[in-house]
């Protein structure tokens, strides 16, 4: 591996853009995403707004890793994607599923802040009715609920048949007595973790505490490709690969680690170019037949300039990537 690049050389090359979506999603309308460029081209590097240095400083490990260092070699030429439906009116999920071509797997977002169980239940059948019997459905919760609302909603909502749900408590502690919960009341869901992983100092945590019956692993959040693999290596439970909403350049990161896992057993939450309305190459990585291709992503200069954020955003972001490099070890 290279040695690590200088925080001049990073701010030197660094982009910002700011791609809108076509639905609101984890509450935004639009997508603000950093690069920073290496010898191998741009990585993406977009923590989220109001993550702090240290936090951001993983997602910057794998920016580096991206444009720097490239990926261990892959063993599958493609991955089978998920559609990703936002928490939005039963009515307009018909719409969502149609931009997802192929996929046979959904994931639903649920409890979100000011809607009801209800609501979630409305979508999840819909998404039941416009995929069919065999489609598998998974919920995302994203830690709305505490345990009592989780067992509740699950035992709810597993009449439409999930394949697990993903972050339904916060803590790893809920999660483990919520999996108790269910076990005792027969509700036959399993538990994924998303953020205690992603989010957490230890992310193996949520394994020790046998809290989750899957694990969702995301390279940005990891910090790397090299880094979310022995994650997955290590956690020794079945493994989604899942996407931190990236433009392609990201996303290209996400197959890679999804290509180079010795097994795949459930489809990747990598379809999630399909919400932006924007991109910075002219061949989105977005899912054709369910499944998204191991390859590179060329990005476009052009769409840069045309998508490139206002002048004091740039600003922003140098001070953000000095304040996470700083946060480096
Ligand atoms: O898993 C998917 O289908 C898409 C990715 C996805 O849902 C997410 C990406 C980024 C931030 C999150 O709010 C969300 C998630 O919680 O998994
Ligand atoms: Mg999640």
């Amino acid at each position: 591996m290279s040695a690590r690049p200088s925080l001049d050389e990073l701010v030197d090359g660094l982009r910002v853009v700011r791609l809108p979506l076509h639905t609101r999603f984890r509450g935004v309308l639009e997508r603000e995403i950093a690069y920073v460029r290496g010898p191998l081209g741009y990585g993406e590097w977009a923590p989220f707004l109001e993550y702090d240095a240290a936090e951001a400083s993983r997602w910057l490990l794998a920016a580096i890793e991206s444009a720097y260092d490239g990926w261990p070699a892959a063993v599958r030429d493609e991955v089978p994607v998920n559609a990703t439906v936002p928490a939005v009116d039963a009515g307009q999920v018909a719409g969502v599923l149609a931009r997802y071509d192929g996929c046979e797997t959904a994931k639903v977002k649920v409890a979100e802040r000011g809607q009801s169980v209800q609501d979630d239940l409305d979508r999840v059948a819909a998404v039941r009715d416009v995929m069919g019997a065999d489609a598998r459905i998974r919920v995302d919760a994203n830690g709305g609920w505490s345990v009592d609302e989780a067992s509740d909603a699950l035992s709810r909502l597993s009449a439409y048949g999930l394949e697990y749900a993903e972050q339904p408590c916060t803590t790893v502690e809920e999660l483990r007595d919520l999996r108790v919960a269910l076990a005792r009341n027969g509700v036959d869901v399993l538990v994924a973790a998303d953020e205690s992983i992603r989010k957490a100092e230890d992310p193996l945590r949520v394994v020790r505490m046998k809290a989750a019956d899957v694990a969702v692993v995301k390279v940005a959040p990891l910090g790397g490709v090299r880094r979310a693999l022995a994650v997955a290596h290590e956690c020794g439970i079945p493994v989604v690969v899942s996407s931190a909403l990236d433009s392609s350049v990201g996303m290209a990161a996400g197959v890679a680690l999804a290509a180079a896992l010795p097994d795949l057993p459930f489809a990747c939450g990598l379809g999630t170019v399909e919400l932006l309305a924007a991109d910075v190459t002219r061949e989105s990585l977005v899912p054709h037949g369910g499944v998204l291709p191991t390859r590179e992503v060329v990005v476009d200069d052009q769409l840069v300039d045309r998508w490139e954020a206002p002048a004091e955003r740039l600003n922003h972001w140098r001070r953000r990537l000095a304040a996470a490099y700083a946060e480096l070890g």
